[in-house]
């Protein structure tokens, strides 16, 4: 770990948001980490933060052996920032009374301002109403000494409070969420003004710190790096080459499940940018063979992500073993995949590389990138002067196409979803659409429908047609298609495409769908 002088400790308490306030606090210049509430103490000693904020969490502060915010952390004296459970941890170890809800506050509210206080510091002003964004049953019913309400919402009298003498804050919403429109500005103003860090934290030292940690992880062992062609294996390598030069070895796994040309291409780029070694492993026959019968979805993760593995394995002994595996693993990856500190997030998918890989493994892992959103991953590219080529790149899944035909994979199947996603994408790019895009692609269904062709009927696929916005992937809207973009594209893939002779438009945000249909 690097020593920073001017940070900020987050006590996570096992909310689902809990990286997003480590986002915000870096989207305000400040370096923070984040701590489960087990060892935030020590954390707390290791870091010597300027300030320090206590996360939301499924817990009720009410019931015996409840999370509590460590002693010295409330000893020390330094700005506190308390969010939903944190207010309530708060509230009840200072010495006032949260009350336990029978029915609660969940999603928009709008808090009133009834007084000035140091966290707003001319951002919010009394009188002012602000969209905000609950997620609690429990309510601070009597406030701890030192403090006084300065915002109020129907259902919660004590949205924000503050102790400006002690400068501890806390608020019952959450204001890391998109949903919190000022949200952001207060934690800001939290970092910035009530802490008084300066805000000079970048990418540029994100980059530096990690590097240092990996070569502190790796010494002198020697690491195989999962390369996919995505911006996040891209950033990961081209990041732990600056850290450990020769001692890393790129390995691009060709799955058989990758899109038309997509292999050839991806290892011609790379190449073709960057002196790193990059093995191309061929491991089509491997990945099909041990699909072959397997629909469910998870099945079909779990045995992609253990494969992936046996494969890295096998390479590291040809370069005569290395001791650690580099993947470009994104905090979404790692959310969605494993209940993270103890929490109540539930499992919505095993991504191959966090919940599919197998319990037992010979290599350690190296995920520099763990904490990061996409869009932050794509920030730090450009600061490692990556091509827009890989940093501009659509995301597509370690599973490829295995999770865009529901039900049984064959070659076939890959076949016809490969010439049909070309046809789109290539569409998408010619119409200029490309960028405005987050992700595109197609999926086809296992399901059958009768058509007429040159007179002839047709018994033929349903291929489905995909595209979102969306900042990190967390959250996603549906593209908007302009006029008849979608008829055109539809004509085409009936046409060129033997084996479907129908196509749909996806029209699901995320949630309650999720981007990939498995
Ligand atoms: N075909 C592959 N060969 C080797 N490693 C892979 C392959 N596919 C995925 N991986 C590994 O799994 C990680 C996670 O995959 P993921 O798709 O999330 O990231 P990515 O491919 O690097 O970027 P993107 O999300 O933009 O596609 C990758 O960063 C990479 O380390
Ligand atoms: O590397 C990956 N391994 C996986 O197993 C995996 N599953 C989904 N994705 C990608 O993650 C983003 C969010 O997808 P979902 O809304 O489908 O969960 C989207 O960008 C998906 O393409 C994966 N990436
Ligand atoms: N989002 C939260 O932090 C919730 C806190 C607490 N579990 C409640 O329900 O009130
Ligand atoms: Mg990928």
């Amino acid at each position: 770990m690097v020593d920073h002088p001017d940070s900020i400790l987050i006590v996570d308490f096992g909310s689902q948001v809990t990286q997003l306030i480590a986002r915000r606090v870096r989207e305000a210049g400040v370096y923070s980490e984040i701590a489960p509430f087990t060892s935030a103490e020590a954390a707390f000693a290791r870091m010597k933060p300027k300030g320090v904020i206590l996360s939301g969490g499924p817990a009720s502060v009410v019931d015996e052996g409840s999370p509590r915010i460590p002693q010295a952390i409330l000893d020390a004296g330094l700005p506190m920032l308390g969010i939903c459970y944190g207010q309530q941890a708060l509230t009840a170890q200072l010495g006032g009374t949260v009350e336990k809800g029978n029915s609660g506050e969940f999603g928009k509210a709008f808090v009133e301002v009834s007084d000035s206080c140091g966290l707003f510091n001319g951002l919010w002003a009394e009188g002012d109403t602000h969209q905000v964004w609950m997620s609690h049953g429990d309510k601070v019913i009597e406030l701890a000494p030192g403090f006084r309400a300065v915002a109020s919402s129907p259902g919660a009298p004590y949205a924000i409070i503050a102790d400006d003498a002690r400068r501890i804050y806390a608020m019952q919403f959450h204001p890391e969420v998109v949903h919190t429109p000022d949200g952001g500005k207060l934690i800001a103003n939290f970092a910035r003004h009530v802490v008084g860090l300066t805000g000079d934290w970048t990418m540029a030292e994100f980059r530096q710190t990690k590097i240092q940690e990996i070569r502190a992880q790796v010494g002198k062992g020697r690491v195989i790096c999962g390369l996919s062609g995505g911006v996040d294996s891209a950033v990961a390598a081209v990041l732990i080459h600056e850290a450990i030069g020769e001692q890393l070895t790129c390995v691009f796994v060709d799955h058989g499940l990758m899109r038309s040309g997509e292999a050839d291409q991806v290892v011609s780029l790379f190449r073709g940018h960057y002196n790193i070694p990059l093995v191309h492993v061929d491991a089509s026959t491997l990945f099909l063979s041990g699909l072959a019968g397997v629909t469910d979805p998870e099945a079909k993760r779990k045995f992609i992500g253990k494969t992936f593995i046996d494969v890295f394995e096998a390479e590291a002994k040809k370069i005569g073993g290395a001791e650690f595996l580099a993947q470009g693993t994104l905090y979404p990856d790692v959310i969605e995949s494993v209940s993270f500190t103890g929490g109540p997030s539930v499992t919505i998918k095993s991504h191959h590389n966090v919940g599919g890989l197998p319990e037992r493994m010979d290599m350690k892992l190296v995920e520099p990138l763990r904490e990061l959103f996409k869009d932050e991953v794509r920030d730090l590219g450009r600061e490692l002067g990556l091509p827009d080529v890989f940093v501009g790149r659509h995301p597509f899944p370690g599973p490829g196409l295995a999770i865009r035909i529901p039900g049984e994979v064959t070659r076939e199947r890959c076949d016809i979803l490969r010439k049909a996603d070309a046809i789109y994408l290539e569409e998408i790019r010619n119409a200029g659409l490309y960028d405005a895009i987050w992700q595109a692609f197609a999926v086809l269904l296992p399901v059958r429908t009768v058509g007429v062709m040159g007179d002839g009927r047709t018994y033929d696929s349903v291929l489905a047609l995909r595209a979102v916005t969306s900042t990190d992937g967390m959250t996603a809207e549906v593209f908007g298609f302009p006029g008849d973009f979608l008829p055109r594209v539809a004509t085409r893939i009936v046409n060129e495409v033997k084996g479907v002779n129908r196509v749909t438009y996806d029209y699901t945000s995320k949630p309650p769908g999720t981007i990939e249909w498995e």
